[in-house]
């Protein structure tokens, strides 16, 4: 009891009654009365709803659960239920074969004794002797050199809810913020490690490949990547249990890739659920053999007394076994453009070109490609309320127009504001995996402005997230191609519009200021020159998707366009990145068609046609000399850059665009001159 100040005594805990019930039914504290009903024998029930159906408390939890419905539809008309039954069972079973191939050391005979379900719910265990199963607590005790005897657990394509579950419950780090998204750590990695990229080099790839200076692809043989290999594999299957996703990449259904992917982390595994296409539960059942597997070994690192190992960490693509390793980072982008790496060998051998762009599409089917390094906008632009949205970052242009590679998008958060952007903002909601961002320990509130864990920070989340989403994710043949380059020198105009041979040298250029951080140990912007604006993902020579480029725009009349969405008024530290919502005015004059008619002026030095006026945009600062203060130093920097371009193009002169040499020549004519 304690004294309430007032001279008078209340209880502090359950048993209220006496103190709160006064002579007028109302505390003197302000607090209503309680009423506890009497029964006639006297005894208090707390039985104002009807009980529950349950005996106990197992049962009662046995109620909560229902068995998902069988998706098997019923083919046939005879066999009833029994048969049904029996070709589920055989059907799993085929997909625990498919799954132990795949996990299967190559050192071995056979792969691990794999079986479906959670390790930590004992029912899942198969019982291994009727020893054991007398004990309802046993709980095996694994040792890594006892694999053969063990089951390898696996959770297979687990919906969101449940890889969340896994994920608060075994890896620290995870917790659900305000809005409902899984906020998750990537650990020392937060970005992707291109340097610890390697590619099996056999008689096929070294002719088929572009190799060499400049080339993503760093040189492996097959036999390392059977070392790396059987060292993911065999971490994978040391562990109780593993995540398997089997889904699809490309809309297309003409070239739509089945992959798997094993990984150890409910982070990756709902990281890949969002990014790829998602099966439904029919596609899922004939889903079959894998035509690719990653084995994701993030936690692991490769071993560097291994040949060519010059970190702990590597990322593997073997392009003969339809296979990628990953080993030493936990970076869930890796798995992403690992895989648009592998899309970029495939499909051009079908005659398709893959390209690093986002893509949307008006209410009138004009389809648009945004082109781009990473932080340059292909996210933020190509997520547009007034447009439908096809993809973010991953695409196929084929004969019949263009397709997205990807289920998800994967957005920038850093400085993320509701205002600014508020599909991206509404889009981190339950199911989407927030990383490295920062929060609030008791609101759960994201902080998008805080990089204490990294610049990096990113959302994905399934495409149909964003309320406009065009489903299934395809499009007629575009009409406007707009490169985008975030310029931290600030002297490219913010919106030029390119001819076919400059469209061509400034997407064989591709140029941007790296914003910080998607690449490992990148801090402050700098100039950087990624053929096809993409060249960590290609793997043929750059002119080779060039060509097809130009083919496609010139066969389908679509213009090219180059949008600056860097730096204004000044290089990096003077000047100020150009306002969103400038750059998006600029977008929606490219769209509607206004800017293709506008009146132009040349720029000196790059020659690039610009317009004098935009709607909704200052026309001072569509020539970027109004907006410095210091004319000279703009002249120089413009100079200094041009140099910049002349000197990256001359790896590429040597080659030839196409069948005739002509465009060749026009593209080597439409860089800077001075
Ligand atoms: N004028 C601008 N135009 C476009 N984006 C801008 C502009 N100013 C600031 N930004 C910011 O720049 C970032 C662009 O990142 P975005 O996610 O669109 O990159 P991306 O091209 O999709 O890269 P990645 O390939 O890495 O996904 C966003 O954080 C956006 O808010
Ligand atoms: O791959 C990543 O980590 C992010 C991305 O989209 C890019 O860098 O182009
Ligand atoms: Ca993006
Ligand atoms: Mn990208």
């Amino acid at each position: 009891m304690a004294s309430n100040g007032n001279g008078e005594f209340t209880f502090a805990n359950g048993n209220g009654t006496a103190a709160v019930a006064n002579g007028n039914g109302t505390a003197r504290n302000g607090l209503a009365k309680i009423q506890t009903q009497k029964k006639g024998n006297g005894m208090c029930h707390d039985d104002s709803t009807p009980p529950v159906k349950a005996q106990t408390i197992d049962e009662l939890h046995s109620l909560q659960k229902k068995k998902s419905a069988p998706t098997t539809p019923i083919k046939g008309t005879q066999g009833g239920a029994f048969a049904i039954t029996l070709s589920e069972v055989e059907r799993q079973k085929q997909q625990l074969q498919s799954i132990s191939a795949s996990l299967a050391s190559l050192t071995r005979e056979t792969g691990p004794k794999v079986v479906r379900g959670d390790p930590a719910k004992q029912s899942d265990t198969p019982k291994v002797s009727s020893h054991v199963s007398h004990h309802h607590h046993f709980t095996p005790t694994i040792s890594v050199s006892d694999s053969a005897l063990k089951f390898t657990h696996v959770l297979y394509n687990l919906s969101p809810a449940e890889l969340y579950e896994q994920a608060i419950k075994y890896e620290k780090g995870s917790f659900i913020t305000s809005t409902g998204a899984l906020a998750t750590l990537s650990g020392a990695k937060t970005g992707r490690s291109p340097r610890d990229k390697r590619v099996v080099k056999d008689d096929t790839t070294e002719d088929e490949l572009w190799w060499g200076r400049g080339s993503p692809n760093i040189e492996m043989d097959e036999h390392t990547f059977m070392v790396n290999r059987e060292r993911a594999v065999d971490y994978l299957n040391s562990l109780d249990k593993v995540f398997v996703n089997d889904q699809f990449l490309n809309w297309d259904p003409e070239n739509r890739i089945k992959v798997r992917i094993v990984s150890a982390r409910a982070y990756h595994s709902l990281f890949m659920h969002n990014m790829c296409i998602r099966p439904t539960p029919e596609e899922l059942e004939n889903f079959g053999t894998p035509d690719f597997t990653i084995y994701n070994a993030g936690q692991f690192p490769c071993n560097r007394y291994t040949h060519y190992m010059t970190s702990s960490t590597s990322i593997d693509l073997n392009l003969a076994r339809r296979e990628m390793v990953i080993l030493g980072t936990m970076y869930a982008g890796e798995m992403k453009k690992g895989l648009f790496s592998v899309m970029h060998y495939l499909m051009p051998k079908r005659q398709i070109l893959s390209l690093h762009s986002g893509c949307n599409m008006g209410k009138d089917g004009d389809v648009a490609l945004f082109f781009g390094l990473s932080g340059t906008g292909k996210t933020t632009l190509s997520t547009d309320h007034n447009r439908y949205l096809i993809g973010d970052d991953e695409h196929c242009w084929t004969e019949n127009g263009v397709s997205n590679i990807e289920g998800g998008c994967y957005a920038k958060c850093i400085d993320l504001s509701r205002e600014k952007e508020p599909d991206i903002w509404n889009a981190i909601k339950f199911g989407a995996v927030l990383e490295n961002i920062v929060f609030d320990e008791h609101t759960r509130e994201v902080d998008y402005s805080d990089k204490s864990v990294t610049e990096n920070t990113r959302a994905a989340y399934p495409i149909e997230y964003i309320p406009n989403a065009k489903i299934p994710c395809v499009g007629p043949h575009p009409k406007n191609v707009i490169l985008l380059a975030c310029d931290a020198f600030g002297v490219l105009p913010p919106v030029s519009k390119l001819n076919l041979a400059q469209t061509m040298y400034h997407f064989i250029s591709g140029y941007t200021a790296l914003v910080a951080g998607t690449e490992d140990g990148i801090k402050e912007p700098t100039a950087t020159f990624s053929a096809c604006f993409g060249a960590a993902f290609i793997m043929l020579h750059p002119t080779k998707y060039a060509a097809m480029l130009a083919d496609k725009m010139l066969k389908h009349g679509a213009t090219g366009w180059l949008v600056n969405t860097g730096w204004s008024g000044g290089s990096y530290g003077s000047g100020k990145r150009i306002k969103l919502p400038y750059t998006r005015k600029i977008i929606d004059a490219i769209h509607d068609g206004s800017l293709l008619n506008a009146k132009y002026k040349k720029t000196e030095v790059f020659g690039l046609e610009i317009p004098t006026e935009v709607e909704g945009v200052p026309s001072e600062i569509l020539d970027p000399v109004n907006t410095w203060s210091d004319k000279n130093a703009h002249n120089e920097t413009l100079l200094k850059l041009a140099g910049l371009f002349k000197r990256n193009f001359e790896t590429f002169t040597n080659y030839k665009i196409g069948k005739d040499n002509k465009l060749t020549e026009e593209i080597l004519a439409a860089g800077p001159n001075f």
